[in-house]
C-alpha cells in the first residue's frame, strides 16, 4: 500500500454488516462493496443510506460491485462479511482478487478463517459486537453496540493487521487488536450461541434470553460450550461459565435487549442459518470429545427443522 494514497478495501458479501462497514470506512479508504444487484442498483441510484448509532447519512462514495471483473486491480485489503454459509462460494467467486491479499473475516461462528486461508496466505480474524440490519435496498440500520471491533492475526503477515486496524480506527470505528483471535472468535460465539437460535425460534428480541422460562436453556447452552471449548484448549477470557453468564446477563443481554440478532432475520426470510457454525459446531465437537451437549444438539435440530420448513409445516 502506498503511504500517500487512500487504501483500497473490498468488502465481500455486503449486507447488514458489510454495507454499514463500507459506509463508515469510506471516510478513510476507497471502498468497493461486493453485494447483490438489488443493493448495487439502489446505491448507484441514490447512495448508501445509513441510520442509527453509526450516524445518519447518505454516502455516495461506496462503489458497489456485483462480480470480480468490476473490482479494480489495486485492492489493499479484503474483508469478508458474507454469512458463514456463503464463505466458500464468495471466496471461490473472488478467488483471483483474494489471492496474495490480506483478507479479514468479520463473521460470526467458527470456521470461516480456515476457509479463507485456503485462498490467501494472510488471514485476519475479526469480531464485531454491534447490531446491524437491512432496512431496504442499499439501506442499513445500526442499533446497539456492546464492545469494540477486534482483529487478530490468523495467519501470515502481522504488518497487514496493524495497517487494517489503523484504517478502521481512522474511520472512527472503535477497534482493538486481539492477541488470541482463535479464543476471540469463541468468545464472540458464546453470545451468538446463547441468543441467536432462541430469538430466531421465538421471534423475539435478545431480551427474551433473560426471561425466567428461557434462562435455564441459555445456562445449559453456555455450560456445554465452556466444556467443549476447554477440551479444545481454547483459553476464553472468562475463567468459568458462571463468570461469562454474569457478563452475558449483566452487560450483553441488556445492551441488545430490544434488537433482533442476525439469525432471526435468516429464519424470517427462509434463508439457511449459521447454526452449524455455532450450536451445531459445539454439538459435533462435543461428540468428538465425549462431552454431552443436549442443549446445543436440541436447539440446532430445531433451527435446522425451522429453516427447511419456513411455514411451520
Ligand atoms: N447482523 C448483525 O447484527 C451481525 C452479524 N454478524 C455476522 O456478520 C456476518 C454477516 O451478517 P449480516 O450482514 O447480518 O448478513 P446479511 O445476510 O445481511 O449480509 C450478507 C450479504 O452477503 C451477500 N452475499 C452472499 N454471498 C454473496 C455472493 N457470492 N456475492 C454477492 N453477495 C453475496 C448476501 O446476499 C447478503 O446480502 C454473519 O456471519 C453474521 O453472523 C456479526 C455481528 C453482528
Ligand atoms: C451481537 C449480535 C447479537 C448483534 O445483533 C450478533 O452478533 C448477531 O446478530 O449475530
Amino acid at each position: 500500500m502506498e503511504s500517500l494514497q487512500r487504501p483500497v478495501i473490498l468488502i465481500l458479501g455486503a449486507g447488514a454488516v458489510g454495507l454499514a462497514l463500507a459506509g463508515r470506512l469510506a471516510a478513510a479508504a476507497s471502498v468497493y462493496a461486493a453485494c447483490r444487484p438489488v443493493h448495487a442498483a439502489a446505491i448507484r441510484d441514490r447512495g448508501l443510506v445509513m441510520e442509527g448509532i453509526w450516524g445518519d447519512a447518505t454516502i455516495r462514495e461506496v462503489i458497489p460491485v456485483t462480480g470480480p471483473d468490476e473490482v479494480p486491480p489495486a485492492v489493499d485489503f479484503v474483508i469478508v462479511t458474507a454469512k458463514g454459509t456463503g464463505t466458500r462460494a464468495i471466496c471461490a467467486d473472488y478467488a483471483g482478487v483474494i489471492r496474495g491479499r490480506p483478507t479479514a473475516s468479520l463473521q460470526n461462528g467458527i470456521g470461516n478463517e480456515d476457509i479463507i486461508a485456503e485462498y490467501t496466505n494472510t488471514v485476519i480474524g475479526g469480531t464485531v459486537t454491534t447490531n446491524f440490519s437491512v432496512a431496504g435496498p442499499g439501506h442499513v440500520r445500526v442499533l446497539s453496540e456492546s464492545a469494540p471491533m477486534r482483529f487478530g492475526a490468523w495467519s501470515g503477515d502481522g504488518d497487514a493487521l496493524r495497517e487494517l486496524i489503523g484504517i478502521v480506527r481512522s474511520a472512527g470505528i472503535p477497534v482493538e487488536p486481539e492477541p488470541d483471535i482463535r479464543a476471540g472468535k469463541w468468545a464472540k460465539a458464546l453470545l451468538n450461541i446463547a441468543v441467536n437460535p432462541i430469538c430466531a425460534l421465538l421471534r423475539a428480541p435478545v431480551g427474551v434470553a433473560a426471561e425466567k422460562e428461557i434462562r435455564g436453556i441459555v445456562d445449559g447452552l453456555i455450560r456445554e460450550t465452556f466444556a467443549v471449548a476447554g477440551a479444545e484448549g481454547v483459553h476464553l477470557p472468562w475463567a468459568t461459565a458462571d463468570d461469562y453468564l454474569a457478563y452475558l446477563f449483566g452487560v450483553q443481554v441488556p445492551d441488545f435487549a430490544t434488537v433482533y440478532p442476525s439469525m432471526y432475520h435468516d429464519l424470517r426470510q427462509a434463508r439457511r442459518t449459521e447454526i452449524d457454525l455455532l450450536n451445531g459446531y459445539v454439538a459435533d465437537l462435543g461428540e468428538r470429545h465425549g462431552i454431552a451437549t443436549p442443549y446445543n444438539r436440541c436447539i440446532a435440530a430445531l433451527v435446522r427443522y425451522a429453516q427447511t420448513h419456513p411455514d411451520g409445516r
